[in-house]
């Protein structure tokens, strides 16, 4: 309840209420001081990897119209009654193999809290109480609703969404908005929003990827032949619909081909993580660095500039699964290179980006 007899700097009264303080009635709520929110968004991951918990979270995941776009008619029941009864067994297994025991979590959860945690420092350095610093994930937990939920309660009356992948696709950026939309439609008091377009492009990520290659090339004896650039995939049928996701890939791997100085031959792209049986972006990961070993290429290194962190795709799928096809086909030295997770130059660029999408209303 609002006490009549405090004054505004407090921390109870908002000092553009028209409403003077000693005015107020007795049982009008309480109103935080105004600031402004950044909503990290990752796309979420099991709470463990127990067959319930990769239920609940795969579920909810290929539920999603973004993601697997058939006719519900057709892929629920195939969804429930076969995949949720398969895969969350397999994809467990992977889980286990990758999974922080310590902490209970899985990476791509460690690492965003690293990276919130991160990003929070530098921004309450910057900007102090005015700013409010949180991430939430699309599926899973914390949810999209509790944290919009939490910072409109804490006063943000601005709230910048990020969705924390540098090119867009409807089945991350675009669902990751529409949850967070869906979130403020039970709002009473809804905020101004902005939501962070793609940064595929953005110099201070393109240097960031071009420092963690430098850096991993030049701990190695030997060069590698050429540097994968390994994104994850969509059905191809989703380009050819509109979806902007491939060609922000390959714009990528260009401007990181252009500020490493490389020759076309040093870099390629290529997609992984196909899921069903549609033809999905090509070329294939894992199809594609076995051909490159029988080519003679011996020696590669694979970097994912898509994931803002390690996860099971990274770290399973790329140091395990592509890894194995790269050397049954007789390749010799495979190095992957980490996601860029909370190193300093990938904050500086998060950093960066949020600042252009804070402009006019902090600082
Ligand atoms: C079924 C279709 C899928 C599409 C389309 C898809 C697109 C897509 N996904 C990411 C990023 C991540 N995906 C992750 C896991 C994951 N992805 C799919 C399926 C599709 N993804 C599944 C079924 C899974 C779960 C794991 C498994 O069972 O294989 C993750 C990792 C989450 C973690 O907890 O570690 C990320 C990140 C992008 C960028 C993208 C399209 C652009
Ligand atoms: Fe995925
Ligand atoms: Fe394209």
């Amino acid at each position: 309840m609002l006490d009549a007899t405090s004054k505004p700097d407090e921390g109870f009264f908002d000092a553009t209420d028209a409403t003077r303080p000693d005015e107020a009635p007795a049982d009008h709520p309480k109103v935080p001081p105004a600031r402004v929110g950044v909503l990290l968004a990752n796309l979420g991951t099991p709470d463990g990897y127990d067959y319930w918990s990769m239920r609940r979270y795969l579920g909810e995941f290929l539920s999603d119209k973004r993601v697997v776009d058939y006719s519900a008619f057709i892929w629920q029941p195939l969804l429930q009654l076969v995949i949720l009864s398969k895969r969350p067994f397999s994809s467990g297994a992977a889980y286990k193999s990758i999974w922080n025991e310590e902490a209970g979590e899985s990476p791509l959860m460690t690492i965003t809290k690293a990276q919130t945690a991160k990003i929070k420092a530098r921004l309450k350095a910057e900007y102090g109480d005015d700013v409010m610093v949180d991430f939430c994930m699309r599926y899973g937990n914390p949810s999209t609703k509790s944290k919009v939920h939490e910072m409109v309660r804490q006063g943000c009356q601005k709230i910048v969404f990020f969705p924390l992948y540098p090119q867009t696709a409807g089945a991350t950026t675009a669902t990751a908005n529409d949850q967070f939309f869906r979130a403020l439609m039970e709002e009473k008091w809804q905020p101004s929003v902005r939501t962070v377009p793609p940064y595929f492009n953005h110099p201070t990520y393109i240097d960031a990827l071009a420092k963690s290659v430098e850096r991993s090339y030049a701990t190695m004896e030997h060069e590698p032949d050429i540097l994968v650039t390994s994104y994850h995939g969509v059905p191809k049928r989703y380009l050819l619909e509109g979806d902007p996701y491939h060609c922000q890939c390959q714009k990528t791997t260009r401007l990181l081909k252009e500020r490493l100085g490389w020759s076309d031959d040093k870099i390629t792209t290529t997609f992984q993580s196909r899921f069903g049986p549609e033809e999905w972006l090509k070329p294939y990961t894992v199809e594609e660095v076995a051909e490159l070993a029988k080519r003679g290429k011996k020696r590669i290194a694979v970097i994912a500039p898509a994931f803002s962190s390690d996860c099971i795709e990274t770290l399973e799928e790329i140091n395990e699964e592509i890894r194995e096809s790269f050397e049954e086909a007789g390749g010799e030295s495979f190095t992957y290179i980490p996601c860029l997770n909370d190193d300093e130059a990938h904050i500086d660029a998060l950093c960066e980006v949020i600042r252009e999408n804070t402009a006019g209303w902090l600082g």
